[in-house]
């Protein structure tokens, strides 16, 4: 796996120890931990063949080997290092000539610090994006992950969760923050986990569930208090960011987060920095952010509910992880895995499951997705007796009935209208019947046991509609 850019070094090269000094002091303290200096530009080719840099700023008035010198030659041997050009010289003639050369960009002494932050962050984000496109390519050319050991806990046979898990292994080197969605129960905790470990940071994983904290909670949870900052806190906290330092900082049900602890979090993700409560210090953090929700925040954000700033700065990475009933095939594993874990906890044998089961859970929604199944499974195995694990548990959850509202004469129309475009006029009972009687062999895939349960009725009671409906000849 390639680090991203921005865990690699930035390299400063200029023949002023001040200069060096102070562009390195600045770009430290902007949360850019690891920056080289080289005072000699004849030791920047030297350099380049045994290390490699995320950036090189460089100088281009310097003795011994130019800047522009320098320029030609990165950008000929080393064309995916990015080189952004400081100097003392406003010339645009010269400006045009570097960027045609290949820097990424050109900034004139004295240079303002936010300024050159925010060039030195553009870059690295860039080039990190460059990388992953470079990496994705390679990843999905292959069929094999790296780290298949990492994986292990998330029960799936699906193609397409495994393309999920070859762009996770792509991603987690990255600095930037990633956000994961799902329907709830698909598993966004094991993934968020899976993360942490693919990063291989040395840190711990913290994770917070920010759903019903306020604003000050929220504060006090993530980033601590001073002593006496409020009535009762009579000792200073240290929050839990503070434990997530070095490591990942996972945040669940993000898309319950109140207006002003996404400002704080906005923050916390463009300068690094938080305030505990009560200080007007700001600490730095260089934990890593992962947030995870089932809401919609596209939607949330065209309602006001949830910032856009806040919203792309979280999307620089997106894991979204399919619902259940479209990944099917992820059923028989699951409930083998569950009917077997379940057995072990009851202390039971593990009991037989019946090949109907699979298809019978195949034709349902799932809208609790992986939790529902396991709760569902965990019924069963705890009810059973002995031999095949009934069915019964899990009927009476897929099968149960729902109250029909019946609609108002008015609401009414739209269902006859749609019944009318269906058949071209309004049906029968008998062609209803018939309809009912498709759709449930056809979500069965021919089962009959599978489609007479769907439809409440006995497999013999089926059997004689299906042959009621057979044409005389058999034709
Ligand atoms: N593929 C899977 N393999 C094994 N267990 C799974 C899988 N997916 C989910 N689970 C289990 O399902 C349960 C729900 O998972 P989790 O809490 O991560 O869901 P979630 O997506 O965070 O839901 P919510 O949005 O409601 O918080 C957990 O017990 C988890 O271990």
């Amino acid at each position: 796996m390639v680090p991203g850019c921005d865990t690699l070094p930035v390299l400063l090269v200029d023949d002023e120890p001040n200069i060096l000094f102070s562009s390195r002091t600045i770009l430290r303290s902007a949360g850019i931990r690891e920056v080289e200096t080289c005072d000699d530009s004849r030791l920047v080719m030297p350099l380049l063949a045994k290390r490699n840099f995320g950036v090189i700023v460089l100088d281009l008035f310097m003795p011994h080997v130019s800047g522009q010198e320098l320029l030609i030659d990165i950008c000929r041997k080393y064309p995916h290092i990015p080189v952004l050009i400081m100097t003392a010289s406003d010339e645009l003639e010269l400006a045009v000539q570097c960027m045609k050369s290949g820097a990424h960009d050109y900034l004139v002494k004295p240079v303002d610090k936010t300024r050159f932050v925010t060039s030195v962050q553009r870059i690295l984000e860039l080039c990190n994006l460059r990388n992953e496109v470079h990496l994705l390519k390679e990843q999905l050319l292959s069929d094999q992950l790296e780290h298949p050991e990492v994986f292990a806990p998330i029960i799936t046979c699906s193609k397409k969760m495994t393309a999920i898990f070859r762009y996770m292994e792509v991603i987690a080197c990255s600095r930037q923050p990633i956000l994961i969605t799902g329907e709830t129960g698909v598993g966004k905790e094991l993934f968020a986990t899976a993360i942490h470990q693919l990063s291989r940071l040395a840190g711990k994983l913290v994770c917070v569930n920010v759903a019903g904290l306020d604003d000050n909670l929220f504060s006090d949870t993530l980033f601590g208090h001073e002593r006496g900052a409020f009535t009762g806190a009579d000792r200073p906290r240290a929050g839990l960011i503070s434990q997530a330092a070095g490591g990942t900082l996972f945040l669940d049900e993000i898309g319950d987060l109140g207006e002003a602890s996404q400002v704080k979090l906005l923050r916390l993700l463009q300068e690094g920095e938080y305030y505990p409560i009560g200080s007007d210090v700001p600490r730095k953090s260089d934990a890593r952010v992962v947030v995870a929700t089932n809401k919609n925040l596209q939607q949330m954000m065209s309602k006001e509910q949830f910032r856009s700033d806040l919203y792309y700065r979280l999307c620089a990475h997106h894991v979204h992880i399919p619902p259940l009933r479209e990944r099917l095939e992820d059923i028989p594993v699951l409930l083998d895995y569950f009917v077997t874990r379940a057995a072990r906890e009851f202390h039971k044998k593990p009991p037989v499951s019946n090949p109907e089961l699979s298809r019978l859970l195949g034709s349902y929604a799932f809208p609790g997705n992986v939790r529902e199944l396991q709760a569902m499974v965990y019924d069963a195995v705890a009810r059973h007796q002995s031999g095949v694990l009934s069915m019964d548990s899990f009927k009476s959850v897929i099968c149960r009935e729902k109250t029909v509202q019946l609609p108002s004469p008015d609401r009414d129309r739209p269902a006859a209208e749609r019944l009318r475009t269906l058949f071209g006029r309004f049906p029968t009972l008998r062609e209803m019947d018939r309809l009912l009687i498709m759709a449930a062999m056809d979500l069965a895939r021919g089962n009959q046991g599978v489609a007479s349960t769907l439809l409440g009725i006995s497999r013999q009671a089926l059997n004689q509609r299906l042959k009621r409906q057979e044409p005389p000849d058999g034709r």
